[in-house]
Order: structure tokens, then sequence, then C-alpha cells
């Protein structure tokens, strides 16, 4: 039988990594022996040409094609086998987080981005069974990332306003799909919510 996927989405600093870092301690998560995973992937050819990419002033198209071209090392070597052998895959950031960002930074090449972009992944990508979508206000999450100290060019609040219109927007298309988690409040809270609906997904699929 296939796997499961579940992806977690959100702005910078909305505690998605920090969450995610939780679920592979957590006893009850544990017991599926998940495979966790992240995009844009690290210490790979693609992973490493997003880094330079987003720090530097790289063309948005240019951009968006490394971020898909890391999508598609990442489906191939990590998230396809993983389903193949009936494993349960949770990835920090997907290709929502592509729908979102090149959704906003493509405004100046295209008219429609966020179809266009919809449309590049179609045919070939997998849509994650589970979407949790972590939101948050980027007053709040920018705070957050300036306290982690890296600093990333999409780390803007008009951006991330924008950005997070979009993740919404993608969630009310798709409400079968997304579940929305107020990332406002405590980590602790936020581990206990994101761990129950995973095992209540689980024990239904
Ligand atoms: N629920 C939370 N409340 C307060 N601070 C948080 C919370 N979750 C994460 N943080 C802090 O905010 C920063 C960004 O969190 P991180 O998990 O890296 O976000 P993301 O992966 O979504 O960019 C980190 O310094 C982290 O310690
Ligand atoms: C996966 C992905 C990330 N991004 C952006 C989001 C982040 O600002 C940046 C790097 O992602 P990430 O390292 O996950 O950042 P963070 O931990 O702050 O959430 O790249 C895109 O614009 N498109 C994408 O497809």
């Amino acid at each position: 039988m296939r796997g499961k996927l579940i992806t977690l989405e959100g702005i910078d600093g909305s505690g998605k990594s920090t969450i995610a870092g939780k679920l592979q301690e957590n006893p009850a998560i544990k017991v599926f022996e998940p495979v966790f995973t992240r995009e844009p992937t690290r210490g790979t050819l693609t992973g490493n040409a997003v880094e330079k990419a987003i720090q530097s002033n790289t063309d948005q198209l240019a951009e968006l094609f490394l971020f898909t071209a890391d999508h598609a090392e990442h489906l191939a070597k990590i998230v396809k086998p993983a389903l193949e052998n009936g494993k349960v895959v949770i990835s920090d950031r997907y290709s929502d987080s592509r729908y979102a960002y090149q959704g906003i930074t493509l405004k100046t090449h295209l008219e429609n981005p966020l179809e266009w972009v919809k449309n590049l992944h179609r045919d070939w990508t997998i849509v994650p069974d589970v979407t949790f979508l972590f939101d948050i206000r980027p007053e709040v999450s920018i705070q957050r990332c300036g306290k982690r100290g890296e600093q990333s060019k999409f780390e803007k609040i008009e951006f991330l306003r924008r950005v997070r219109e979009i993740f919404l927007r993608l969630a009310t298309e798709e409400p079968e799909r997304f579940i929305i988690i107020d990332a406002s409040r405590s980590p602790e809270y936020i581990e206990k919510e994101v761990a129950e609906k995973i095992l209540e997904f689980l024990s239904r699929n």
C-alpha cells in the first residue's frame, strides 16, 4: 500500500522546523517511523543551487526553475521511494511553498503566476494527503526570524503578508487537504495539536 505524505507549510518563521523537530521526538509519532524531509533539500546539487540563488539577486523565473528542479530531485530520491515502501513522509515545505512564494515573486513576469506554477507541477508532482498550514501574522514571524539570526531576502513583512494570503487561499480551495494551525501559540501547544491531528489521520487511513 502507498504510504502517506504530510506537509508543513507557512511563511518564514511560522515555526515549521521547530515543530518538525518536536515531532521527530514525539513517542506516539515515532511508532510510525516517519521519514522526515524538507524542501529546499539540504546537501544536494539542486538544494545547494537553491541556497545560492536565494542568497543572491537571481532572476525570479530562474529561481522558480531551481526550486522546481529541487522538488523533482526530492520526489525521485526521497518522497517516491518512501511512499512506495508504505512509509509516512513528513516534509517541512513542499509544492505549496512554490505556489505561494513564486505566486508573488513572478508577478512581474507573468499575468497569473499562481495558476502557471501550479500547472507546471500538475502532471508529475505527488499531491500531499494532508497539509498543515502554520498561519501567523508576518509581524510576529519576522520578529522570530530576527531572533534566529539568519536573514532571507523573503523575510519582509509586506511580501510575507501577500504570501500568507495565497497560502490561505490555497487552503480555502482544498479544505479536505489543508488543516490550518494557529502558529502564534506556544510550540508545546502546537506540537500537541499537530501530533493529534496526524494520529487521527493515520488511524482513519
Ligand atoms: N510557537 C513558537 N513561539 C515562539 N517562538 C517560536 C515558535 N516556534 C518557533 N519559534 C522560534 O521562531 C524562530 C523561527 O522558527 P522556525 O521553526 O525556524 O520557523 P520556520 O521553520 O517556519 O521558518 C526560531 O527562533 C524558533 O525558536
Ligand atoms: C521550497 C520553497 C521555499 N521558498 C522560500 C521560503 C524561504 O524564504 C526560503 C528558504 O526556505 P527555508 O529554508 O525552509 O526557510 P525557513 O526556514 O525560513 O522557512 O525559500 C520559496 O520561495 N519557494 C519554494 O518552493
